[in-house]
Parts: structure tokens; C-alpha cells; sequence
């Protein structure tokens, strides 16, 4: 562990049970003897240690039931872990005063869910506020701020519009602006994009990026979706009965699975999307020819062009020397590697 995660997960478990009030005054070694040998209990999180560090995009994948949501209900302080620790820019929520997190959730950290949960009373505007009027900010002044959001996430000219008015998309845009009206750090999105068709979900991703490009936000984002997950993800933790069986950027799940499961997990990422050149690269070459390919590009980037060249192409390292050389014939096995599994 360092010092930079801005969010730290310390041997963390989350156990439901009768009595797991009981494991409160035992020593860790102590707990999980009694959790594994408990029959009726179920263990949600289980040991789980990690950190997102401050600006990063990380995301949290896993079957139904891994224990996504009660990682991230820890994380925001919705429930409490059974054992362990969990740090928010060096608050330990453990034991945390209950004003403190309070303060916590209306200042620090925002959630979206993937139901928008919007107010169905209040209009657009009102509903982006509303966490403004919550925390006592002036009519005048949380107005102001919310229709500057509302243009930020494109809802212009729909400002007295109630949710029922809206279409899907447009209502979780409601919910992103007012996720982000109290200019949290952190952001916690639950599968915010699944309720929306394919194409409403692209734009929401782009619009997504767009806003982390802008606001630098540390985000932690569940999602079931690989394409969502490698567009978005600086790491993704992939989770497997309430345990992280690895954390890593698209291309080190794809390359080095950690076992069986990651590795079945992974099977239908389209690798050219997520391996660079320099994972595929042959030694250079002087057969290459033409302008030199960047080996930091993603070999779904470069693919024409070196599909339509008839010899190899040389690769390039950032300062401009030649590296490596890409042919057809491997960016062919890229893109259909993986493919038909
Ligand atoms: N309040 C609760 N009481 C008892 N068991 C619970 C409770 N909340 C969650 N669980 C159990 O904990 C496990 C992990 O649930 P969790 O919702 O975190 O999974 P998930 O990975 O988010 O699943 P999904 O993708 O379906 O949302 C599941 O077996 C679930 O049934």
C-alpha cells in the first residue's frame, strides 16, 4: 500500500449472517477462522485490499452476486465492513462519527445509480439542485449552478422539464449533473449506463470522458459491459465471489490473466482494442517501410494502415527511434485472436 490512494481497502470483509455482530471483538486471525468454519454465512466481500489512486478511472467487473455493489456500498459508507479498513483520503470510515460521513457524502463523494432515482416532483433544474437545497445554498445561487450544468451535460433548453418528460438518456443525464452539482471527488457510478440503448450509452461514455477530461474526478465505475469497461477504465478490478482476483489496465488482464477465471473472463475482449503495438511487435526489420507506427498506438488504430501496406511497418518508441516492425500477418491474428471463443 502507498500513501497516494486516494481510496485504500484494507483487508476488507463484509459477512451477513445471524451474529456476525460476534467477529466485532476478535482478533483478524480469529475472524476468519470463525468465517470459514461458519456455515450460514455468507461472505460478500471477502479480505479485499486495494487502492484507486487520486484521478484515476477504475472499474469494477465481475459475475452477478461478486460483491461489485457491496465494495462500492462500503466505499461510500451506505454499509459498514465487517472487518477492515477503509480509507478515504486518510479517513479511516471505520468507526467514523456519523456527522463526519455525512458531511462526507454531501461534499466528497456522489453517486449515480443505474435507476437515475430522480425526483419525480421536481423539474430538471430542481432535481440537479437538489443536493444544494439539502446542504441550505440559496435558491438564487444553486440555480445559477445548475443550469451551468445543465448546459455541461446538454440538457440546454429542458430546464423545467419533469423526469416523465424525458427520454432514459436524458434522465441520467439529470442524474449525472446532479451527481456532480456538489463538485465532488470522487465519483461512485453503478452501472449508470445499462438501463440505455446501445447508442445513448456511447454518447453517455463519450459525454463521460469528456467530463473527467475537464473535471479530473476519481472515479470508481461498476459495470458488466467489456466494451464499456476498456473504453473507460485506466484498471479494472475484476472480482470473483466476493474476492479481487485481479487489478490491472485492460491489456494485463488480456495478457497475464491471474487464473482460469480472469482468463475465461476476459475471452471476448477484443484484443485489438486493448493490446498495443508493443505487445505484438516483431523485432525491427528491413524489409519495413513507410512512415513508422507509434508502439504506444492500439493495434485496432494502426490495423489499415498496415493492412494496406504491402510490407512491414516500422514501429516507433516515443523519442522517435525504431523499435520494432508490425506485418499483416500479426495484426490479422490480433484482431481475430480471441474473436471466435
Ligand atoms: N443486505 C444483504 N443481506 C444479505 N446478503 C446480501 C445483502 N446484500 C448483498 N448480499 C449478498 O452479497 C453478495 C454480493 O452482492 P452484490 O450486490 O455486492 O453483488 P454484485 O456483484 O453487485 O451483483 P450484481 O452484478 O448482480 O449487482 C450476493 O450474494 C448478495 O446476495
Amino acid at each position: 500500500m502507498t500513501e497516494n490512494g486516494l481510496i485504500r481497502c484494507q483487508n476488507l470483509w463484509k459477512v451477513y449472517g445471524a451474529d456476525v455482530g460476534a467477529l466485532r471483538g476478535l482478533t483478524p486471525d480469529a475472524a476468519r477462522a470463525r468465517i470459514a468454519a461458519s456455515e450460514g454465512w455468507l461472505t460478500a466481500l471477502g479480505d479485499v485490499t486495494l487502492e484507486v489512486a487520486r484521478g484515476e478511472v477504475f472499474v469494477i467487473m465481475g459475475l452477478s452476486g461478486s460483491g461489485k455493489s457491496t465494495l462500492v456500498r462500503c466505499m461510500t459508507g451506505l454499509a459498514a465492513p465487517t472487518l477492515g479498513d477503509l480509507m478515504i483520503d486518510g479517513v479511516n470510515l471505520r468507526g467514523i462519527d456519523p456527522a463526519l460521513l455525512i458531511e462526507m457524502r454531501r461534499h466528497k463523494i456522489s453517486m449515480v445509480f443505474q435507476d437515475f432515482a430522480l425526483l419525480p416532483h421536481l423539474n430538471v433544474r430542481d432535481n440537479i439542485a437538489f443536493p444544494l437545497r439539502v446542504q441550505g445554498i440559496p435558491r438564487a445561487r444553486r440555480e445559477e449552478l445548475a443550469d451551468r450544468l445543465i448546459q455541461t451535460v446538454g440538457l440546454g433548453g429542458r430546464a423545467t422539464h419533469f423526469p416523465k418528460e424525458l427520454s432514459g438518456g436524458q434522465q441520467q443525464r439529470v442524474g449525472i449533473a446532479r451527481s456532480l452539482i456538489t463538485e465532488p471527488e470522487i465519483w461512485f457510478l453503478d452501472e449508470p449506463f445499462s438501463a440505455l440503448d446501445p447508442l445513448i450509452r456511447d454518447e453517455m461514455q463519450g459525454e463521460l470522458l469528456r467530463l473527467q477530461a475537464s473535471l479530473q474526478k476519481t472515479i470508481v465505475f461498476i459495470t458488466h459491459d467489456f466494451d464499456e469497461a476498456i473504453r473507460i477504465a485506466d484498471r479494472i478490478a475484476i472480482m470473483h465471489n466476493g474476492r479481487v482476483v485481479q487489478i490491472d489496465t485492460p491489456e494485463r488482464l488480456v495478457l497475464a490473466p491471474a487464473d482460469d477465471y480472469v482468463a475465461a473472463f476476459t475471452r471476448k475482449i477484443p484484443r485489438a482494442r486493448v493490446l498495443r503495438v508493443a505487445s505484438v511487435q516483431a523485432p525491427a526489420s528491413e524489409r519495413a517501410a513507410g512512415a513508422p507506427v507509434s508502439a504506444a498506438a492500439l493495434v485496432g488504430d494502426v490495423a489499415a494502415r498496415v493492412l494496406a501496406s504491402e510490407t512491414p511497418i516500422p514501429v516507433a518508441d516515443g523519442a522517435g527511434r525504431i523499435v520494432g516492425s508490425l506485418d499483416r500477418r500479426t495484426v490479422i491474428e490480433t484482431v481475430f485472436s480471441g474473436a471466435s471463443a
